[in-house]
């Protein structure tokens, strides 16, 4: 590490460390209004923050003494990255270290991480430890979680059905920008990128023929099953990850809402629309959950996906600044909101029509237990097996129950919850409906 670089991540980490904002933001401000970082300096700065926030808890640990008495100081922090992350001897740490700090260093280098509290070993917060083994996960399945969400998290492309297929986008990048994909595993639309080539500037991406969606997200668009024609709601769409992908699945056809309560999200919804060629999208701006024009589409979809607000633990490999903004009040708030959400949101669905109700956090209290709540009040729902509808979609993947839950050690995706919904359709119009179909 350069000098230039050193200062340059002691600053932003000194930013990042107040947790005033997402921890992207402030590398992204930094790289504003620093111009004279180059290229290889800003990745090896992102690289070194971001590293850093994802280690964390053991940072603390190691900086801050075994007694956990001591507040660590971003210098001491980055000292322990040096000496226990990037196993740097004492001769190779950065000049800027003089002889007291390689004394502390070498203290660090003496301490044994396995004697650490369990969620130091896990490098999670103590407070989502406590809500893991609460909801019964064993110590080893909670070191492999918080262990999984340590590494950096690969760049997945999903190809835009409408516009490409995958394996001319594939050809194409590599033909264009010496760029290697594979296959991804389970969603037939992903490509998994080698390295982080700045894909958007590439025509692939500029006209729309692919956008950067986590595998784990694309798996969510085939539980949904959107399909030619049909009424579908995404009823927290943000910036439309999720809705560009249904859209796709719907060929185009059919009306797709979009509905958020974030302006400044759905704004940037729009040029995203503009390059995937979808005109079947109505983005929607409510002023909440309960908002009358969710009231005026009661019992119209076919599919409601419910991508709800939600702690984001299980995005840790790229948020990893979660770990210390996030905390149980703010997750006990998420779940009266995810509840009220998921209850509204349901009036839309159709009978015999889908409720898909997802997040990106590996916490049972946003996950399960929601699930739970509702359908203890929506007997007019049941739920279905995730496991048999990707079957059907002939994807092959190990999933622990009939719930969609993703981790990066098991599936190489962000830890993505899902589970489907379905309002069953009342005996006698069952029997209509067969009549009919004779
Ligand atoms: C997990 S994000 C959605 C990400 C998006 N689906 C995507 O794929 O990019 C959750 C979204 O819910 C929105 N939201 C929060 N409260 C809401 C509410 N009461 N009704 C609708 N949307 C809400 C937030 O503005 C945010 O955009």
């Amino acid at each position: 590490m350069t000098p230039i670089q050193l200062s340059a991540t002691l600053d932003v980490l000194n930013s990042a460390l107040g947790f005033n904002a997402p921890a992207d933001a402030v590398v992204s401000r930094h790289f504003r209004e620093n111009k004279n970082l180059g290229p290889k300096d800003r990745a090896v700065v992102a690289e070194t923050v971001f590293s850093v926030l994802r280690h964390l808890p053991q940072l603390d640990w190691l900086a801050g003494g075994e007694e956990g008495n001591k507040m660590p100081s971003t210098r001491d922090l980055l000292l322990a990255y040096f000496t226990r992350i990037k196993h740097l001897n004492l001769r190779e740490l950065p000049a800027v270290f003089g002889d007291n700090d390689k004394e502390r260093a070498a203290g660090m280098k003496g301490m044994a991480l396995r004697d650490a509290p369990l969620n130091v070993r896990a490098a999670l917060p103590q407070w989502a430890v406590e809500a893991l083994l609460a909801e019964g996960k064993t110590e080893e399945q909670i070191l492999e979680l918080g262990q999984s969400m340590l590494q950096s998290a690969p760049l997945d492309l999903r190809v835009n059905g409408i516009k490409a297929k995958r394996d001319a986008v594939a050809a194409e990048l590599k033909a264009v920008g010496d760029i290697n994909t594979t296959l991804t595993p389970f969603s037939p639309w992903g490509l998994r990128v080698e390295g982080k080539p700045a894909i958007n500037k590439y025509k692939a991406f500029l006209e729309g023929r692919v956008e950067v969606q986590d595998e784990g997200s694309q798996l969510l668009g085939l539980l949904c099953g959107a399909k030619r024609g049909q009424m579908v709601a995404d009823f927290c769409a943000g910036a439309g990850g999720k809705t560009l992908l249904l859209g796709a699945m719907m060929q185009n056809t059919g009306r797709l809402y979009a509905f958020d309560i974030s302006e400044k999200r759905l704004s940037n919804l729009k040029p995203r629309l503009a390059r995937s060629g979808l005109s079947n999208v109505h983005p929607q701006l409510i002023a909440s959950e309960s908002d009358q024009k969710i009231k005026r589409l009661a019992g119209k979809m076919d599919v409601v996906l419910v991508d709800a607000p939600c702690s984001g633990m299980g995005t840790l490999r790229r948020n990893p600044d979660l770990k210390a903004r996030q905390t149980p009040q703010s997750v006990s708030e998420l779940n009266a909101k995810q509840i009220a959400i998921l209850n509204s949101a349901s009036r839309m669905v159709k009978q015999g029509g889908r409720l898909v109700y997802a997040t990106c956090s590996f916490l049972s209290s946003e996950n399960e237990a929601i699930v739970t709540a509702f359908l203890a009040t929506h007997p007019e729902f049941k739920l279905l097996d995730a496991r048999e509808i990707l079957k059907k979609e002939r994807v092959e993947i190990e999933l622990a129950n009939e719930y969609l839950q993703l981790t990066p050690h098991q599936h190489q995706t962000d830890a993505f919850f899902a589970a489907v919904l379905e309002r069953s359709v009342p005996v006698a119009a069952a029997v209509e409906d067969s009549v009919d179909a004779e």
